[in-house]
């Protein structure tokens, strides 16, 4: 079954509720409703912008999605400057990014508070991008294969076959990170692959065939087409290029196979 591709913009801490208006204004006037038919587009903003966000995608009916970079793995009460799934739920959020390699390097989050988080996206069904890759020293080492499936097995634990079948996974190379260093198509594919073959031991045939697995990891519209022509990579999480419209724009519009807008 072909997977349609899906390139996700992560904001990081980066524009304020004013700027991601803006931003996302001239991204879907860059995008005509054409492009939509073979690329999913979703912009990751900081909490903060999401409700303006939703206002304007459901104002002017726009055809990109949005989703948040975090959730708490708690349902309500005192977990102060937590967010729940519910509360991303009511803001329409479509996406949450889960245990990207930030989070788990500034707030140590490990495997076993990666898959709580997914469970609670889930539960609200908010579809989680879950974050795994392995720093320079691990594929210094060559291990980074054997690194990030287990991560992505101990990120997805407690799951059911058919939760498994419902997450995106992302492979982000810690690496490649904001560094402008991209990892080859075939360093990509190689992850990817064994994510793919790692998802249908978890969660049978059904989760290998219709999870979508991205990469991350200095994408650009210069590099974005051989990335996502790889076998296994159906899609990418951006960082830096999701901050420019045009850019991100014509990234899109590579991933949706042209032509440029
Ligand atoms: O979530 C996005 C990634 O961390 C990639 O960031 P980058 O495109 O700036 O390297």
């Amino acid at each position: 079954m072909a997977r349609t591709p899906l390139i996700a913009g992560n904001w990081k801490m980066n524009l304020n509720h004013l700027e991601a208006i803006a931003l996302v204004q001239k991204i879907a006037f860059s995008l005509p409703a054409k492009y939509f038919e073979k690329v999913d587009v979703t912009v990751v903003p900081p909490f903060t912008d999401l409700r303006s966000v939703q206002t304007l995608v459901d104002g002017d009916k726009l055809l990109l999605t949005y989703g948040a970079q975090d959730v708490s793995p708690h349902v309500s009460g005192a977990h102060t400057g937590d967010i729940s799934g519910a509360m991303l739920a009511k803001l329409g959020c479509s996406y949450v990014v889960v245990g990207h390699s930030e989070r788990r390097s500034d707030h140590h989050e490990d495997d076993a508070l990666v898959a709580a988080k997914t469970a609670a996206a889930l539960a609200h069904g908010i579809t989680p991008i879950v974050c795994v890759g392995e720093p320079l020293e691990v594929r210094e080492a060559g291990t980074h294969v054997a690194h990030t499936v287990d991560q992505l097995t101990g990120s997805l634990a407690g799951l059911t076959a058919v939760q498994v079948a419902q997450v995106v996974v992302a492979y982000e190379p810690v690496w490649a990170i904001g560094t402008g260093r991209v990892a080859t198509p075939a360093d990509a594919q190689e992850v990817c692959g064994a994510l793919r073959a790692a998802l249908v031991e978890l969660g049978g045939a059904a989760a290998g065939s219709t999870v979508r697995v991205l990469y991350g990891g200095s994408v650009s519209s210069k590099n974005v087409a051989e990335i996502v022509g790889q076998t296994d990579v159906d899609g990418a999480l951006v960082g830096g290029a999701s901050l420019k419209a045009d850019e991100f724009a014509t990234l899109c519009a590579i991933a949706a196979g042209g032509p440029l807008p």
